[in-house]
């Protein structure tokens, strides 16, 4: 790890440790995809092994998620025993101002999405970097497609005004989501209305989930040079 990756690493770990303050014993917690959310698992993990948090279950956003917490001992549910979720912390690739993200640079946007959507409270925890003063500066939409028709998708998101690449796997085939969906990474550059596009993209057929995060923020945790802030929409 280079002495930049640590210090990013710190800070991920910073805002998670912050995040992880807001569970309280008893609660269902989403727990979220990503390097800075898999921070927060291991806090949750360590708070419940010392007592410090008793009954706590966790719904993980993802397989990788799942594993992580089971190899750590952390309880989990999943949302048919408990549909309503109390608090989730989650990762994001980019926040604009109005705490709208962009997610689903792992992949895990359509769970990542259903857990944040039964969710009381979503908490977001990045390192300063993401922030971003309009969602698509620093990041491409991740578009999660069926197989079934994927080429006709990227010609379709193309005509939306997209530079489109089919997200490859470290083998270098198509990467693949827990669903055994596509990935296709769109880069509209700066979004003007992150809303219609949304709206354009949830009425396709065949798109299964997309990673603008609108209207789902209940907390923002950023940690950064200059200490954690800790913002409530
Ligand atoms: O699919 C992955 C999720 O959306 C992550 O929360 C997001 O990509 C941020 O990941 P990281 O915390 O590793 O930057």
């Amino acid at each position: 790890m280079t002495p930049d990756e640590s210090v990013v690493s710190s800070f991920k770990r910073a805002a998670a440790e912050r995040a992880v303050d807001f569970i309280q014993s008893g609660m269902v917690v989403g727990l979220g995809t990503g390097s800075t959310a898999a921070f927060a698992v291991r806090k949750l993990a360590v708070l419940l092994a010392e007592g410090t948090l008793k009954d706590v279950v966790g719904v993980p956003t993802s397989r990788t998620t799942e594993a992580l917490a089971t190899s750590l001992g952390v309880p989990l549910t999943t949302l048919d025993v408990h549909p309503v979720v109390d608090l989730t912390i989650d990762g994001a690739d980019e926040v604009a101002p109005d705490l709208s993200l962009i997610k689903g640079g792992g992949g895990a946007l359509l769970r990542e999405k259903i857990v944040a959507q039964a969710s009381r409270r979503e908490v977001i925890i990045v390192d300063a970097p993401k922030l971003s003063p309009r969602l698509g500066t620093k990041w491409p939409v991740p578009v999660e497609v069926l197989p079934f028709g994927w080429r006709s998708q990227s010609l379709f998101l193309e005509s939306l005004g997209a530079r489109v690449t089919v997200r490859l796997a470290l083998d270098g085939a198509p990467f693949h989501t827990d669903q055994g969906n596509v990935v296709l990474d769109c880069d509209f550059g700066p979004i003007n209305d992150a809303a219609a596009l949304a709206a354009r993209l949830d009425s396709r057929a065949g798109v299964m989930a997309h990673g603008l995060f609108l209207n789902l923020t209940t907390d923002l945790v950023v940690a950064g040079p200059d200490g954690i802030t800790h913002r409530v929409r």
